[in-house]
């Protein structure tokens, strides 16, 4: 049952781990992807803006010295001039020479014309129209403050061709107005990656250069790809902790067996007092597991992968037996002491007559042996129930464990044959802690007393617990207030002065080496 939960816990979690990883492996690539192409966005729209400023810078010093110049008469010398210029430059389409608003002649027209009304005055003081014809072919950027204006080729400003090709479109743009731009560019799409690069000299002008989403997949993919195999061995390393981790459980079962055979368990005892007087009546047995490697491994999960697994008889056995030789060597003192049973034990048609046997092999009185059985057990049945019975009437005394967090029904607890309640820790750590619990202790004791049982507390680590616990009728304490679990040797010096004087609480006395 356990190896199948395991089992299917190892492949979701070895299916969750690469899921994570190939999860991490993608939001990388798309990091890397993003930051590489804002970079390369970054570039392009610098060099945009470096073509744009020497564009402009370029035509109005050539408009300068057309103007300063004495031919302004549309002669043939007038018009070579402006032609000289056209060859000069690559992005100066044409030159027209304008007074008064008015085109005389360009390079190679005397066709007179008025301009019309200028688009934006520039805040250096030329001003600019966006997409003037004129007697041109195509329409273009007119830029100038006359008489000479330039003709200017608007592509000329957004066509930059970098290294790495990819789908680029770029944006010049005056005063929130499209000036120039590459096709295809869709103007505002937030879907696509850009960057802006506004002018040093006049910050409405800023160019834009845009890459469509295709081109952030295209580049995430490159790097994704780059980081597959390293993603591959970080989940087949994961994959294999797993199995390891897994496999390590499996042989769990295996690892207490040999753990007995080298003596790796010892059981330690935890006192329980009478709280009236504070005098050591019993002491719970409480296995632990030390590995010859110096782990320690918990109780909690050893004990419960044992009684999922089939171990837990030879636990119980080794418990019991140790105990009962322990007991033989205490025989000078009125102690019992309390075993954990589980409800395998209860199960095991021999458990009974073995008890049996190891009592009367040591002389010990069953009176001796408490039983403590959890309300789990009970859930198993009338065959249980007939067990616990039979060990009661051997002179057993049997409690009822963690009392309050099983199953139990209330109304049914006067059936069983039981002795003592074993109040659950968590419902004594509730009291007076203004926990939604704090009440339950109270209600369980008042519930044992009119069943006629005698009540135990587990889990005491204040003077005020105990204090809360005895005004409400509680007979039995046990916990940290009064000592932890110790080994045999430590309980017998624990024990010496308690035959002649009342237990004091630890809050006084040094605690003896405890584990
Ligand atoms: N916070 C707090 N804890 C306290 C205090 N006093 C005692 N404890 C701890 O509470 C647990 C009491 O044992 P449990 O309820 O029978 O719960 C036990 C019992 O169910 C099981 N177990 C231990 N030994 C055996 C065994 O030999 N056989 C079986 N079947 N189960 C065992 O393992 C569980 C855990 O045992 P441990 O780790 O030894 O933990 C012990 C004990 O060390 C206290 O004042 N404060």
């Amino acid at each position: 049952m356990l190896k199948k939960k395991l089992f299917w816990q190892a492949i979701l979690i070895s299916i969750l781990a690469c899921v994570v990883v190939t999860m991490f492996a993608a939001w990388l690539a798309r990091e890397q992807a993003k930051e590489e192409l804002q970079t390369y966005l970054k570039d392009v729209a610098e060099q945009a803006m470096l073509r744009s400023d020497r564009a402009f810078t370029v035509s109005g010093n050539i408009l300068d010295k057309l103007d300063r110049s004495d031919l302004k008469d549309c002669s043939e010398a007038h018009q070579r001039q402006l032609s000289i210029f056209i060859f000069k430059e690559l992005f100066v389409r044409d030159v027209l020479y304008a007074p008064n608003q008015q085109v005389q002649c360009s390079q190679s027209s005397r066709v007179v014309y008025s301009l019309p009304p200028r688009d934006q005055q520039t805040i250096s003081g030329p001003s600019l129209w966006f997409a003037f014809k004129g007697d041109l072919f195509r329409p273009s950027v007119l830029y100038g403050s006359g008489p000479h204006y330039a003709v200017l080729n608007s592509q000329y400003l957004v066509d930059i061709l970098p290294v790495k090709k990819r789908e680029l479109c770029i944006e010049a743009v005056l005063n929130n107005r499209v000036l120039a731009k590459t096709k295809g560019t869709p103007a505002h799409d937030n879907s696509w990656l850009q960057q802006s690069k506004v002018s040093l000299s006049n910050p409405h002008y800023v160019i834009t250069a845009y890459l469509p989403p295709k081109e952030l997949q295209r580049a995430w993919l490159g790097y994704f790809k780059d980081w597959l195999p390293l993603g591959f061995i970080v989940c087949v390393l994961l994959i294999g902790i797993i199995v390891w981790l897994t496999r390590r459980s499996f042989t769990m079962g295996l690892e207490i067996i040999e753990g007995l055979q080298l003596g790796e368990f010892v059981v330690h005892y935890q006192p329980m007092v009478a709280l009236a007087n504070g005098k050591v009546c019993c002491a719970e047995a409480l296995l632990r597991w030390q590995r010859q490697n110096g782990s320690k491994i918990s109780p909690d999960l050893f004990i419960g992968y044992a009684e999922e697994n089939g171990q837990i008889n030879l636990l119980t056995q080794f418990v019991l037996e140790t105990v009962i030789t322990d007991l033989a060597k205490l025989s000078h003192l009125d102690i019992s002491v309390s075993v954990n049973l589980a409800g395998a034990d209860l199960a095991s048609p021999l458990f009974v007559e073995n008890l049996a046997v190891l009592c009367r092999k040591y002389q010990i009185a069953p009176s001796r042996i408490e039983l403590e059985i959890t309300e789990r057990s009970f859930v198993l049945g009338q065959s249980a129930i007939n067990t616990i019975s039979l060990l009661r009437e051997a002179g057993h005394l049997i409690l009822i464990d963690d009392f309050g967090t099983g199953y139990s029904s209330l109304s049914y607890l006067h059936h069983l044959p039981v002795d003592l309640l074993k109040i659950d820790k968590s419902f004594v750590q509730a009291l007076g802690s203004g926990a939604a619990t704090h009440h339950v202790a109270s209600h369980i004791v008042q519930m044992a007393k009119d069943l006629g049982l005698e009540v135990v507390a587990e889990g005491i680590e204040t003077s005020d617990q105990a204090e809360i616990l005895k005004e409400m009728g509680v007979e039995w304490g046990q916990g940290w207030l009064y000592a932890k679990a110790m080994p045999f040797d430590d309980l017998c010096k624990f024990l010496q002065p308690s035959t002649t004087t009342p237990f004091k609480p630890l809050s006084s006395d040094p605690l003896p080496d405890a584990v």
